[in-house]
């Protein structure tokens, strides 16, 4: 079998120090994600997104679009990053040489988090009873995503494709931590931490009410077909979102046309 990391050499950029072997962490079909030391910060990592050339288009068509979908994910996460919205730093770029350099976020994506806190439950979430539970950590974690995505808005940009494995969960210091030990600590400890949405390839700017009500929508169906056990918890999402953000009322109203259209949709086949 091939070996996918070969099937197109890395960037250059990641070719200059042969000390520093980087870690291919995913292959999409667009792109690749590499895990390698901070040229600037040598004890700490970064995260190199590389859009590599397509050799199935034409050359100039290709280098255009790769410059211009490296520029606009640059562009959106430099403006979320200056207004305090939680997503990852860039470090450097070259559009033109198809990479963009940005901060490595440590810990799990939100989805991995939330998975482990449901554990081995049932899929039919009616039949557990959760009224002997307390839910709180995993009721935090959702109002600190409807945080995030609140202010994500207020900043004027749309993500595009808003889901659990889109967020990462980034460790707290240990004396923020849940204290204790055993199950009930373990399943805290796994939906603890600050939310840090990752991802920009399919954003843009928009001040839309439109577009950020489908931004939310496709948050709503990610999250039902993802975590059906937790479904009936995504509304602390969308009540943080509407404490977060000053237009979310116009938003949310939306959303319940966007859902309509969506229930039409889905009836037509
Ligand atoms: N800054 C980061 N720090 C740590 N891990 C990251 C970071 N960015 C991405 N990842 C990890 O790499 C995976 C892929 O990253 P990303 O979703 O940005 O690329 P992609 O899906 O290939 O992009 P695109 O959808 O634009 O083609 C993420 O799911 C996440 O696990």
């Amino acid at each position: 079998m091939t070996e996918p990391a070969t099937e197109f050499p890395p960037p250059k950029i990641l070719t200059l120090s042969p000390a520093h072997k980087p870690i291919l962490i995913t292959q999409g079909a667009e792109g690749r994600l590499y895990k390698t030391p901070s040229p600037f910060q040598p004890d700490q990592f970064c995260a190199l997104k590389y859009r590599p050339p397509k050799p199935y288009r034409h050359p100039i068509l290709d280098a255009r679009l790769t410059k211009a979908r490296i520029s606009s994910e640059a562009k959106v996460l430099d403006r979320c990053y200056r207004e305090g919205v939680p997503v990852p730093a860039v470090l450097a770029k070259d559009a033109a040489a198809g990479w963009m350099m940005i901060e490595w976020i440590e810990g799990e994506p939100v989805r991995v988090g939330i998975n482990k806190w449901l554990g081995e439950r049932p899929e039919d979430d009616a039949v557990v009873d959760h009224s002997q539970e307390d839910e709180t950590p995993l009721t935090d974690l959702m109002k600190r995503i409807g945080v995030a995505v609140g202010a994500l808005h207020r900043t004027g940009v749309v993500h595009g494709d808003l889901t659990t494995s889109n967020m990462m969960l980034r460790p707290w210091a240990d004396d923020r931590l849940p204290n204790g030990h055993g199950d009930k600590a373990e399943k805290a400890k796994a939906v603890a931490g600050d939310v840090v949405v990752i991802d920009f390839g399919l954003a843009m700017q928009s001040q839309s009410d439109e577009d950020r009500a489908v931004d939310l929508y496709v948050l709503e169906r990610a999250f039902a077909s993802t975590h059906p056990r937790a479904e009936r918890l995504f509304h602390h999402i969308l009540d943080s979102y509407r404490e977060a953000f000053k237009k979310a009322p116009g938003v949310l109203h939306k959303l319940e046309d966007v859902r309509m259209r969506g229930r039409k949709r889905s009836m037509l086949g």
